[in-house]
């Protein structure tokens, strides 16, 4: 291996007749004075057919092709690999053109791929172009990061470790993963957050998918961590196991809740509510305030004798109402106040709190919190604005020796979807971009860390972006996406052109922590989502054919006219055990008819299924 042409303080080309070059290797040049280490950005090889048309093309600059014919390559005579290095140290003039180039062994360039030992970080991966560097692996770096290949399995690690030293994240914080559909962006959550039950911090997941659980080992894998994993996880969802204290809401918070439910949630509403709300209103007081502030504009006789037979003639609180009622507005803002309540209060938001979340989060676990995205959205800025404040009230006694509230631990909050919880432009309502920008900015005086995960890095607060001082990019196909992950990260103009080609699993980790971004695969993950089946095999498994059950009921009635169905609904509910609906057994009768099982012969009134006849 040999540097050719012109080469400068930051780039060299290596050429070899023998050995092809892989991205993301590590060279070693052997310029006796400098002996700079480089990293191979582009490579290329040319076989000795090339037509000599194609030897001054502009894939390749002509000051390289000199180069090469100077120190004795023969073009279009033999095959040639040729790498575009990028030198990693700061050298005072160019390396000599001619110097050697070659291959170093770990212990040479352990310092520019590990960042701490594996114990101490996250591991997340194997670096991509140190397949070669395997064999002179110190013991505590082998078989750290298996690998997974669709097809082949779970295979050995083949390279060095990705360890990312998460303690760094005190100086700088939060991490970005961006990619596309099928990226392996959701497998890469998951592999952090194992990652993180290893080590036990306490972390707060949103998790709209429903898939974030970690008690299924990933086939091929021991079911070890699987089992470990279980006393360190809780799953909770939003208005079963936990929600909103309705009694602890401002009217600040109380009003972004209702805006997030849905509509446009409107300046008069914002008054309204205001007017209406107070202090340590119960959803019961705060719901009859609203009634009757409504009930006295639209229907005055009728909700006057209800509150005088509530709290008698001339009370105090029939004076506050008709106060309120006056001072809130036009009464459809107070219905829009109503609706949104209630929409809220239907999905059991109002019936639980957050302490079974901050119990967990005390125990160090990692604590799943899943629901729909609106909900989710909601819920987290009310969420998160709580947590937060715990942990900054603790930590600022702490330093300013007050005396001390409950301890509070720090924590990751992690979510995918994450434009869907703080989207980019004012535009859009989004109750908790406020409450995220202000963790994106402060949270790691406090040891509060975010892991945003999304699809559209471009759709993401520009604030929050900024803040991501690591970000792990998956497959991105979309130009616009490309080019705000270009400007948030220092990836070369290489590195995004390969962006859309990317297997999935393989990503660039542009960090602050590491100083360079770096090529990974992504390990295999040690569990998986529970039902991870492939859609077209639960097809055929759980929807293969017509429900036995059914079908020798249904039998039974044939021929069945189809205006008759409901007086045979109370024999099909008793042959599944389930009610049944009158439309549900047409569509099943319409299906089966479809499907040549029945016969469908049109009447007067209406169609009649029967067995199809012989000749059919
Ligand atoms: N590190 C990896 N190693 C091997 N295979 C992987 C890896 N990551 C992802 N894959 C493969 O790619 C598939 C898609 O990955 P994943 O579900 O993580 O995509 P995604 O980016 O989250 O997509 P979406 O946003 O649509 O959910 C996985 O089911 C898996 O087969």
């Amino acid at each position: 291996m040999q540097v050719v042409g012109v080469t400068t303080q930051q780039y060299v080309y290596v050429a070899s007749r023998e050995r092809r070059f892989r991205i993301g290797e590590i060279l070693i040049i052997d310029d006796p004075e400098l002996r700079p280490r480089g990293e191979v950005v582009e490579t290329k090889s040319f076989n000795r057919f090339l037509p000599l048309t194609m030897e001054r093309s502009p894939l390749i600059d002509p000051d390289v092709w000199e180069g090469l014919e100077q120190v004795g390559f023969r073009l279009g005579e033999e095959t040639i690999h040729l790498a575009k290095v990028r030198i990693l140290s700061d050298i005072p003039y160019p390396v000599a053109v001619g110097a050697g180039a070659r291959l170093p062994s770990f212990s040479e360039v352990s310092d520019l791929l590990l960042s701490c030992e594996p114990d101490a970080g996250l591991v997340l991966g194997v670096i991509l172009g140190t397949e070669e560097l395997q064999d002179g692996l110190p013991e505590e770096l082998r078989e750290r990061a298996p690998l997974f290949v669709k097809g082949e399995g779970v295979l050995p690690q083949r390279g060095v470790p990705f360890v990312f030293d998460h303690r760094a994240m005190q100086e700088y914080p939060h991490i970005g993963i961006f990619g596309g559909s099928g990226s392996g962006k959701s497998f890469g959550m998951r592999v952090i957050l194992e990652e993180l039950l290893e080590k036990r911090i306490p972390a707060l997941v949103f998790d709209p998918h429903y898939e974030m659980s970690f008690t299924t080992p990933f086939e091929g894998m021991s079911k070890d961590a699987a089992d470990r994993y279980i006393l360190r996880t809780e799953v909770l969802t939003v208005g079963r196991d936990t929600g909103v204290n309705f009694e602890d809401l401002t009217g600040n918070e109380l009003a972004s809740l209702l805006a997030a439910a849905g509509g446009n949630f409107t300046e008069g509403m914002d008054n309204a509510l205001k007017t209406i709300h107070q202090e340590k209103d119960s959803l019961l007081s705060f719901t009859q305030k609203l009634d009757d502030c409504i009930g006295l504009v639209e229907k005055e006789e009728e909700t006057r004798e209800r509150i005088r037979k509530r709290y008698g003639e001339g009370s105090a609180y029939e004076r506050k109402i008709e106060n309120m009622a006056r001072q809130a507005g036009h009464p459809s803002s107070l219905r829009g106040i109503r609706w949104r309540l209630y929409r809220l209060e239907r999905e059991g938001i109002f019936r639980q709190d957050i302490s079974p979340i901050t119990d967990a989060l005390q125990r160090r676990c990692l604590t799943v919190i899943r629901g729909p995205i609106w909900l989710l959205t909601v819920f987290s800025a009310y969420l998160v604005r709580k947590l937060y404040r715990m942990r900054r009230n603790y930590i600022d006694a702490l330093q300013r020796c007050e005396p001390l509230g409950d301890k509070f631990p720090p924590f990751f909050i992690v979510t995918d979807e994450a434009h869907n919880f703080a989207p980019r432009g004012i535009e859009f309502a989004a109750p908790a971009r406020g409450v995220f920008r202000e963790v994106a900015q402060e949270g790691r005086k406090y040891g509060v860390f975010l892991i945003l995960a999304t699809q559209r890095p471009a759709l993401l607060d520009e604030t929050i972006t900024a803040q991501l001082n690591t970000k792990i990019i998956f497959r991105t196909v979309r130009a616009h996406d490309i080019r705000v992950i270009q400007e948030e990260t220092d990836i070369s103009g290489e590195e995004a052109g390969r962006l859309p080609y990317l297997p999935s699993g393989t990503a660039f980790i542009s960090s602050a922590i590491v100083g360079r971004t770096v090529a990974v695969r992504i390990r295999c993950a040690r569990t998986q989502a529970p039902r991870s089946v492939n859609p077209f095999t639960e097809l055929e498994n759980d929807f293969g054919g017509v429900d036995e059950r059914l079908w020798s009921a249904l039998r039974r009635l044939l021929p069945l006219d189809a205006g008759q169905v409901n007086l045979y609904l109370p024999d099909l509910e008793e042959a599944l055990g389930r009610p049944v609906t009158f439309d549900e057994v047409l569509r099943w009768l319409e299906d089966l008819a479809a499907a040549g099982m029945l016969e469908r012969v049109e009447g007067p009134f209406g169609p009649t299924f029967r067995e199809p006849s012989e000749e059919g």
